[in-house]
């Protein structure tokens, strides 16, 4: 398994945020992509991300062979939702782990959630998803989505060796036809992918990420960005 560049690395939050003011858009309208309605909510704020991503899914899902289709699950997600998944997990780390400093729990609890202050699902610039079949039936990729590094012992992670042959063979699909697109992976959750984001840079050598934090703006879908510099 290659080096693995956590969240909470320094480096991912050194690099500036110049947001571009892109657009959310929600990942329903036109029905190219399956959505999955798992982690639904009222405003359908999930099913949103920024067009760029959104485009890029679209090139992704017409590389994939016939038969097989992107699953959507969770894109835009509003920062206290992010908080809560991250200090949720967190405090779980913590009862499991008392003598862990706080840097420790940080750093492990980023293996599974972003913090919060660079969560790129924040941003609209990342996606959870899997591969289904022409008829709704998801495929094996070894763990389900959202497994944890605990749950999962470790076979969340993108390389994991303790996954089948079947699993590894979709694993390498999935991650060709985004990789193909342009959207990077994040190495311990074979089914976060981002575009645009701090951690894209950081894999890519941008030198800024180009989607921050934004707000859904009820009804439209828009994405009110920040000031340009946030982050910097
Ligand atoms: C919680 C999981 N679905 C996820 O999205 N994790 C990444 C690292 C995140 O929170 O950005
Ligand atoms: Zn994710």
């Amino acid at each position: 398994m290659g080096e693995v560049v956590l969240m909470s690395d320094a480096r991912i939050a050194a690099i500036p945020v110049r947001d571009c003011g892109e657009p959310l858009r929600d990942v329903r309208r036109g029905g190219v992509i399956a959505v999955d309605e798992r982690k639904s909510d009222d405003e359908g704020a999930f099913a949103h991300l920024r067009e760029g991503l959104l485009n890029r899914l679209m090139d992704a899902q017409d590389l994939l062979p016939r038969g097989v289709r992107l699953l959507f699950v969770e894109g835009y997600r509003p920062p206290s939702l992010q908080r809560f998944y991250f200090e949720r997990y967190a405090d779980e780390l913590r009862a499991g782990h008392p003598e862990w400093s706080a840097e420790q729990v940080g750093a492990a609890a980023s293996r599974y959630v972003s913090p919060p202050e660079i969560a790129p699902h924040s941003a609209g610039s990342a996606v959870d998803l899997t591969l289904v079949s022409d008829d709704g039936r998801e495929l094996d990729l070894g763990t389900r989505v959202n497994a944890s590094p605990e749950e999962s012992e470790g076979a969340c992670y993108t390389e994991a060796e303790n996954i089948g042959q079947e699993a590894r063979a979709n694993r390498r699909l999935l991650s060709g036809v985004l990789s193909g697109a342009g959207l990077v992976n994040y190495p311990t959750e074979w089914w976060h992918w981002s575009y645009g984001d701090r951690y894209w840079a950081f894999v890519t050598g941008a030198d800024h990420a180009v989607y921050g934090p934004v707000d859904l703006d009820r009804g439209l879908g828009a994405a009110v960005a920040p000031s340009p510099s946030q982050g910097d």
